[in-house]
Order: structure tokens, then C-alpha cells, then sequence
């Protein structure tokens, strides 16, 4: 069931009973040309999430990770093949599945609060008011954002805007996190911070997740699986790596060990390869 071509998939056995949350089944997604053509953007996409895994997806530009995240939230339809969730398949989105983009899409007109709120309001249309006051507080809380409550997204830094969008998305304890280069647009240090930080979450509340990135080190830090795609057009899973160091986890013990850097080179050489059959 699980699809693991993984020199390392005897580091790490994960149960069976952490399987078959989300199922990507022969999952093809093409669009039409403009001249009547058709262009294979995924090919036979096959993948299984655990209820409370974290994955990575890591290939080249272009190959078709956003699409699939896409798929995934209902945002876009399959051509052809399923996506369930639960057993049931995605045809919309819905609030069991919260998306975080790079580029934060929050609503400029309202206050940090109330891009919270406002999630909030839409999913828990049935909660008191004190119930979702008290939500908005304790997840303002938990990414910091206290003192930056009462400001509008363009007063707060790129970190900030970021921190605002993963409180959103987890303020309505959705059961899946999508996140498409939640990491991309920020310097270093932020970037290293707020990963610790949406670990730490991730550890206290295990949803699955779905992480879009081009960074290597992020993927093996965070996730539990990397699934390398190939090239599009036509894209596929190439391989599916597991990562063998348990939760939680120190970036700086974890990066001098063998394991570490022979992942890290395996999925380097993958892309690698990849990138010279282009050229
Ligand atoms: N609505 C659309 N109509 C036609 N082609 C599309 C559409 N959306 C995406 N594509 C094409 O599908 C391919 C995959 O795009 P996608 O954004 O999923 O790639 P990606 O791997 O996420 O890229 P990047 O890493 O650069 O963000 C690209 O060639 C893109 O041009």
C-alpha cells in the first residue's frame, strides 16, 4: 500500500494503522492546450498519508507540486484516478483541509485578529462567542503574535504575516495542513525559527501534512516521508524516502549524523539527475 522505492525504508516502520488517511490513487492531471492538444501536467500519482504524518514534496519547478496540493484541498479536480480522505473523495474544499501559502494571502483590510476571527467564523458558524474569542486568543498565543494582534497585515514582516496564516489554518483544528513553500519567502533565521515553531505545534496537535519545498535540509528536518518528484510534463513520484529520526527532533544533532547526510545526498542526487536530463 505504501509506495517506498527507499533505500532507507527499513530505518524507519511506521504502523500499518498510520496509513490510508489521504489516498492519491492513479491520479492523472492534464490541461487543455490552446490548439485542442492536451498537456500531461501528472502522470499515475500514487500516495498514502498517515492521519498524523508529515510529508514533504520536493521536485524541480514546474513538475506539478502545487497542482497536486491543489488536488489535494479541492481546489483543482483530477482528470482522472481519486483522492480520498477518510475513505470519502475530495471534490471541494472543505474546513478538514486549511492551505498555507508563501505568500500569506491574508486579507489586507483586517487586523491580525481578525484574519483569525474570520476563519473562524466561517467554520465554527455554531460556536458562542466566547468559545471562538477564546480560540482566536489561544492561537494567537501559540505563534507569538500577542502584541501584533491589533495590526494590519502590512505593519507586521513576512515572518509575522506568516505566523498569522499558520494560526489561521490550525485555529480551526482542520485534520490535514496543505502548505505550499510555507517557508520560501523568508531570511534564514525566520525561516529556521518559524519551522521549529510550526514543529513544535505539529507535535502537540498530529494532523497530516502535506509540505511543498525546495530545501532539502527543511524536508529532512521536518517530515516523517520525502516523496521526490519527477520532471514534468507527464511528473510521477520517483521515490519516497523515510526519514529515520524520531520526533522530536534537533536540527543540530540530527545534520551530524551518517543518516543525515546520506539522505540528504540521496535526495540531492535524485534532483541531480533530474536536472541534467534537462540541460
Ligand atoms: N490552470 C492551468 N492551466 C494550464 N496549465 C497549468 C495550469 N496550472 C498549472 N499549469 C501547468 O502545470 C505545470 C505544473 O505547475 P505547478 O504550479 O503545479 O508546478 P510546481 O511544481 O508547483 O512549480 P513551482 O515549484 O515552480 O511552484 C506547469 O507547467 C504549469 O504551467
Amino acid at each position: 500500500m505504501v509506495k517506498s522505492n527507499s533505500v532507507y525504508s527499513n530505518a524507519y516502520e511506521p504502523s500499518l494503522s498510520d496509513y490510508g488517511f489521504l489516498e492519491i490513487s492513479n491520479l492523472v492531471k492534464s490541461y487543455r492546450t490552446p490548439d485542442g492538444g492536451e498537456f500531461v501536467v501528472l502522470n499515475g500519482v500514487d500516495l498514502t498519508i498517515g492521519e498524523d504524518e508529515f510529508i514533504s514534496v520536493i521536485g524541480h519547478s514546474g513538475c506539478g507540486k502545487s497542482t497536486l496540493l491543489k488536488i489535494a484541498a479541492g481546489l483543482e479536480r483530477a482528470t482522472s484516478g481519486s483522492v480520498r480522505m477518510e475513505g470519502r473523495e475530495i471534490r471541494k474544499p472543505g474546513s478538514d483541509r486549511m492551505m498555507i501559502f508563501q505568500h500569506y494571502g491574508l486579507l489586507p483590510w483586517l487586523t491580525v485578529r481578525e484574519n483569525i476571527r474570520l476563519a473562524v467564523d466561517e467554520v465554527l458558524k455554531n460556536a458562542k462567542r466566547s468559545e471562538k474569542i477564546s480560540i482566536v486568543n489561544e492561537h494567537l498565543a501559540m505563534v507569538n503574535l500577542n502584541a501584533a494582534a491589533d495590526k494590519y497585515p502590512d505593519e507586521i514582516s513576512g515572518g509575522m504575516k506568516q505566523r498569522v496564516g499558520i494560526a489561521r489554518a490550525l485555529a480551526i483544528r482542520p485534520k490535514m495542513l496543505l502548505m505550499d513553500e510555507p517557508f520560501g519567502a523568508l531570511d534564514a533565521l525566520t525561516k529556521s525559527k518559524l519551522q521549529k515553531q510550526v514543529l513544535d505545534i505539529w507535535e502537540s496537535h498530529k494532523q497530516a501534512v502535506m509540505m511543498i519545498t525546495h530545501d532539502v535540509d527543511e524536508a529532512i528536518y521536518m517530515s516523517d516521508r520525502i516523496v521526490l518528484m519527477t520532471n514534468g510534463p507527464a511528473a510521477t513520484i520517483g521515490e519516497v524516502l523515510e526519514v529515520p529520526f524520531p520526533h522530536p527532533r534537533n536540527r543540530q544533532e540530527i545534520r551530524e549524523t551518517k543518516e543525515y547526510f546520506d539522505l540528504r545526498n540521496h535526495a540531492l542526487n535524485f534532483l541531480d539527475r533530474y536536472f541534467t536530463q534537462d540541460e
